[in-house]
């Protein structure tokens, strides 16, 4: 299975586990704090990126580990092919994460060329009432698992809108020609940007496209461009908009302000509408519709906290059916088995308990 052998030291409540033996299904099983999303945690940094929380490295750090962690785990990449993937933070810069494949050091975006991790947390359950800004940092995360580039684009729009701002807010008036060369960067940047946007809501629409509406609530996603998504359309937007954006003093359109536009396809209802479990079923489908698109060859991680949670047992029984025919590996928690007696025969089964881990099934 993909991921195996897994250890986590000093990670977080986790001083030294290790997790032997998983399987396509694997089930963590402990109450509240126990550390079961701090697996899931661990197992996220061993793509590129921030891990599933966003937190600082120093915060992962356990007390006991002097500031440091490490993580480490066996993925199997063929029969009998395996890679050794580590990350982790050394003591004299604890926040720097350093990265080894194979043994050797690595840039953490080469993690990305092994292996393709997805996750779906109870922090993204309220994603379609939340900001514009965080739907939109969502799409990013989903563009860039399919195409690292993506990355680079909005770093490269932020820092030029960045330096717009800057000139915009300024007590004098920005030179004109300065400007010009700003937007051109902007625009490079933005277009690329907006375009890796709208790629990946077209691939997902594809994929969602042969989902029945129900049980799995079919999302229908759209972007919505307000400056446009062309390089010219964005360059002529701002030059027309310098006197407004000077008296706001920041830049007021372009791809920092787009919005992805989420409605429940069988009720044509805008999803911030939807209820609870009807909003958890149609992440689902982004989900699972996103790791089929991301493995491409690759093996494929889900990572699934307390997914079960809000969903009816029929729409719990069409998740398991889905992710038993999908090829990722899979990693649940929960507080307790019920909800997953569909899957206990298959799953491996971790009891977690003040940050240790033991195998009961
Ligand atoms: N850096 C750290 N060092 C030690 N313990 C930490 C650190 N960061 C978080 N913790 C502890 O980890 C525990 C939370 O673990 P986690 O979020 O994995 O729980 P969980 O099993 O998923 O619980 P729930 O069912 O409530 O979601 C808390 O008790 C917290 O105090």
């Amino acid at each position: 299975m993909a991921l195996d052998r897994i250890t986590l030291s000093t990670f977080r409540n986790h001083a030294a586990t290790r997790l032997d033996g998983a399987a396509h299904f694997n089930l963590l099983v402990g109450e509240n704090g126990a550390g079961k999303t701090n697996v899931l945690e661990a197992l996220s940094l061993l793509a590129p990126g921030r891990g599933l929380r966003r937190a600082p490295l120093a915060e992962m750090a356990g007390q006991s580990g002097g500031g440091t962690f490490a993580i480490s785990a066996t993925l199997r990449t063929g029969d009998d092919a395996t890679v050794q993937l580590g990350t982790g933070t050394q003591p004299d810069a604890p926040a720097r994460r350093v990265v080894q494949i194979n043994g050797a050091g690595a840039s953490a975006l080469a993690l990305g060329e092994w292996l393709a991790i997805g996750w779906l947390t109870p922090a993204m359950d309220r994603l379609f009432a939340d900001t514009a800004s965080a739907r939109r940092r969502y799409l990013d995360r989903l563009a860039v698992a399919l195409d690292p580039t993506h990355a680079r684009h909005a770093s490269q729009y932020e820092a030029a809108l960045r330096e717009r701002n800057r000139l915009l807010a300024d007590a004098a008036e920005p030179d004109p020609v300065w400007l010009d060369s700003i937007e051109a960067q902007m625009a490079e940047g933005g277009a690329a940007l907006a375009a890796g946007r709208e790629g990946v809501i077209a691939a997902l629409s594809a994929a969602l496209a042969d989902l029945p509406d129900e049980p799995f609530a079919r999302p229908d996603l759209t972007y919505v461009a307000g400056g446009g998504t062309s390089a010219d359309a964005l360059r002529a937007e701002w030059r027309r908009g310098r006197g407004r954006d000077r008296a706001a003093g920041r830049t007021l359109t372009g791809p920092h302000r787009d919005e992805l536009n989420v409605q429940m396809a069988a009720k044509s209802m805008p999803a911030a509408q939807c209820s609870t479990g009807e909003q958890k079923a149609m992440l689902i489908a982004i989900t699972l519709a996103h790791a089929g698109l991301a493995a491409g060859g690759r093996p494929g991680v889900l990572l699934l906290d307390e997914v079960a949670a809000h969903l009816d047992p029929l729409r719990r029984a069409a998740l398991f059916e889905r992710l038993r025919a999908g090829g990722s590996q899979v990693w649940l928690t929960g507080t307790e088995t019920a909800p997953f007696a569909d899957i206990l025969d298959e799953a491996a089964v971790w009891q977690v308990a003040g940050g240790t881990v033991e195998r009961v099934a």
